[in-house]
């Protein structure tokens, strides 16, 4: 790769909304997202409302401009070339521990750019400085499955779309516990981030969600940046009267048969709730069919129905990519279930954060300690592998099997598959 310092200045800046200095490059910048997607619809008031939930967000707008002579009629220097998005939340890492988490999105290099190290580049500064700021984890969510290996991201959890029959052939074992009520959906712009924080606190796996998604749920802001008149919601109420869970929703219309419901938002945060939510789905009238983009792999659903053939789903595919940044920060954050001692020898493709660490963990008291170049080590795996099992949602003995893992002495995957264990199914609801 050759060098492009010279060629390229890399430039960060925060999200401003409308109004505010710097409004322009920021919309400059989330237009040059927009060519990156293929986006053809985004009009600067959709532009407008989208940076106005980016500045709640936090969020950081890195791109890299041409220095140099920019092509005669070509677009001119403002525009970058390459842009690169970064916010922060926190992850749950199991038993409602949560970890600051570096979001990495809207990453694009211009055609007439790529293949030059640009991504590279803004991915290996970034990571760098999340790192030397003390955030121990990033986060993303991937277009291709085979760009983000490279950089030391993993698979750490996955998602499915289903169609669930909702004809006669849904019925549920189980007897409800509280009660579901359609609602105003803008009622959601008040009642979402708190429900959804519950289901944050319980769920392994969760990432804290942008601002943009109590807009969606509410049917404010649509995908198009308009207003969303489909949408509909019903809220949960517990034994308690208090609201636990909701669902957006909309009819897919009289032309998609069989008569579809598609689920745009399901947020659960007790177990009563998730069930009785799918029951008011299957109950809507003149609707035979209920999809949901988002749905977890090991879904209770599935379960509780007495025809579990009513689900039909696709295969799983991965949602949350995670890269460790601080091997020690990271394991000592976390809790286990099991006792045991695991020497890991972890490899990294950027050099953030190799080596040999013992990770012992004693009546649930965890410590880490960096431990010798040369010393002997249970498993040898890329920080990519133990992104991957970190959350409990990827199995080390499978990464074992695949060659991810290499097992230096017996047994220890499975010790590790004990000890990484979570309390719940790994699922997160957050793509960003
Ligand atoms: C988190 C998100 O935002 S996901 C969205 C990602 N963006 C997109 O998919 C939009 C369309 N694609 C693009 O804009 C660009 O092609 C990008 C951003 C994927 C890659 O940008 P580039 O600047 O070309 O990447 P760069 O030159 O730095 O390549 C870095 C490495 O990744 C590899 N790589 C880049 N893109 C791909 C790809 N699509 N598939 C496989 N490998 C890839 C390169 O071969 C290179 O490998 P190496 O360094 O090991 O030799």
């Amino acid at each position: 790769m050759g060098d492009l310092s010279g060629n390229y200045e890399i430039r960060r800046f925060p999200a401003v909304s409308k109004g505010n200095e710097g409004y322009a490059e920021a919309e400059t910048w989330a237009k040059a997202v927009g060519f990156g997607f293929h986006d053809s619809t985004r009009t600067p008031e959709h532009r407008e409302r989208s940076l106005a939930t980016y500045e709640v967000d936090g969020r950081i707008f890195t791109g890299a401009y041409q220095t140099g002579p920019v092509a005669p009629s070509s677009l001119p220097a403002e525009v970058p070339v390459a842009t690169f998005g970064t916010f922060r939340k926190t992850l749950n890492i199991g038993f409602g521990r949560m970890l600051e988490t570096q979001m990495v999105t809207a990453v694009t290099v211009r055609t007439s750019h790529r293949r030059r190290g640009l991504l590279r580049r803004m991915m290996t500064e970034d990571l760098q400085a999340a790192k030397d700021d003390g955030v121990a984890m990033a986060a993303l969510t991937a277009s291709e499955g085979s760009i983000y290996g490279r950089f030391g991201y993993g698979v750490a959890s996955l998602e499915r779309t289903v169609k669930v029959d909702t004809t006669g052939r849904f019925t549920l074992r189980h007897t409800a516990t509280g009660a579901v009520e359609v609602a105003d959906p803008k009622t959601l712009l008040d009642v979402a981030p708190a429900v959804f924080e519950r289901v944050h606190r319980h769920t392994p796996g969760s990432l804290g969600r942008q601002e943009w998604y109590r807009h969606l749920a509410s049917g404010s802001l649509g995908r198009d940046g308009k207003e969303d008149p489909a949408i509909k919601v019903a809220l949960h109420y517990g034994p308690d009267a208090t609201i636990d869970g909701y669902v957006s929703y909309k009819f897919l219309g009289w032309d998609t048969t069989p008569y579809t419901v598609e689920v745009v938002d399901l947020v659960a945060a007790t177990d009563h709730a998730y069930l009785e939510l799918w029951q008011y789905l299957a109950a809507i009238d003149l609707v035979e069919r209920v999809t949901w983009n988002e749905a977890p792999v090991d879904d209770p659903l599935a379960w509780a129905l007495a025809d579990p053939r009513c689900i039909d789903a696709s295969d799983s595919r991965d949602m949350l990519w995670l890269r460790i940044l601080d091997v020690p920060r990271a394991l000592a954050a976390r809790h286990y279930p099991a006792d045991g001692r695991l020497v890991l020898n972890v490899d990294d493709p950027l050099g953030l954060t190799p080596g040999i660490f013992a990770l012992t963990v004693e009546g649930g008291q965890a410590a880490v300690e960096r431990l010798p170049e040369g010393t002997a080590a249970d498993l040898e795996l890329g920080v990519s592998a133990l992104s991957s099992i970190f959350l409990g949602g990827v199995c080390p003995v499978t990464l074992k099997a695949a060659g991810a893992i290499s097992e230096l002495r017996p047994g220890a995957a499975l010790r590790a598959r004990q000890m990484f264990a979570v309390e719940r199914a790994t699922h997160c609801l957050t793509h960003f």
